[in-house]
């Protein structure tokens, strides 16, 4: 398949959101909380919302995406929470605050998803749903993100 770059650029910044949802569950194990925090997801999007005029996107396209990232945060957290569960461990990883360290670091990640977005908006692959696939298949590194990576992009190729 060929290679395109708006694609890979935008995956990759799903990726790097993607990676932070070990550290949100670490902490959401050791402080016993829960994975859904409702709150919190309606400030992410409504930030995301007000962000998107700067990036010339449309507010309602910006929040799907973002609640699509959600989802597949959500989505590797419980899947972790229930591999810890059934080892009755948590791995001996570093810990990081989920407040004043991860969250930060997911608003930052912000920015560059919205600008990875606007540039693929602008131009769109044909065949967009199998450019995406092949994608996604090559750049997970195992079944669990390949599944997390489908969720994060459910609604990429749906351009107006
Ligand atoms: C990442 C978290 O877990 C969930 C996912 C969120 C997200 O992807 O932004 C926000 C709130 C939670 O429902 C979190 O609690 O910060």
């Amino acid at each position: 398949a060929t290679i395109t770059p708006t694609l890979d650029q935008l995956l990759t910044s799903i990726d790097r959101r993607l990676d932070l949802a070990e550290a949100v569950a670490l902490h959401k194990w050791d402080h016993q909380q829960p994975v859904q925090a409702s709150a919190r997801e309606h400030q992410v999007l409504v930030s995301a919302r007000q962000a998107a005029v700067a990036h010339h996107l449309d507010p309602a396209r910006v929040e799907a995406f973002f609640a699509d990232q959600i989802e597949a945060n959500k989505l590797l957290q419980y899947h972790l929470l229930d591999t810890w569960h059934r080892a009755r461990q948590a791995p001996a990883l570093p810990r990081r605050d989920l407040a004043n360290e991860v969250r930060p670091e997911l608003d930052l990640l912000q920015e560059q998803l919205l600008s990875a977005l606007a540039r693929f908006d602008q131009t769109p692959p044909d065949n967009c749903a199998n450019h995406l696939a092949d994608a996604l298949q090559h750049r997970a590194e195992d079944s669990t993100r390949h599944l997390a990576l489908v969720r994060a992009s459910a609604q990429l190729c749906k351009l107006r």
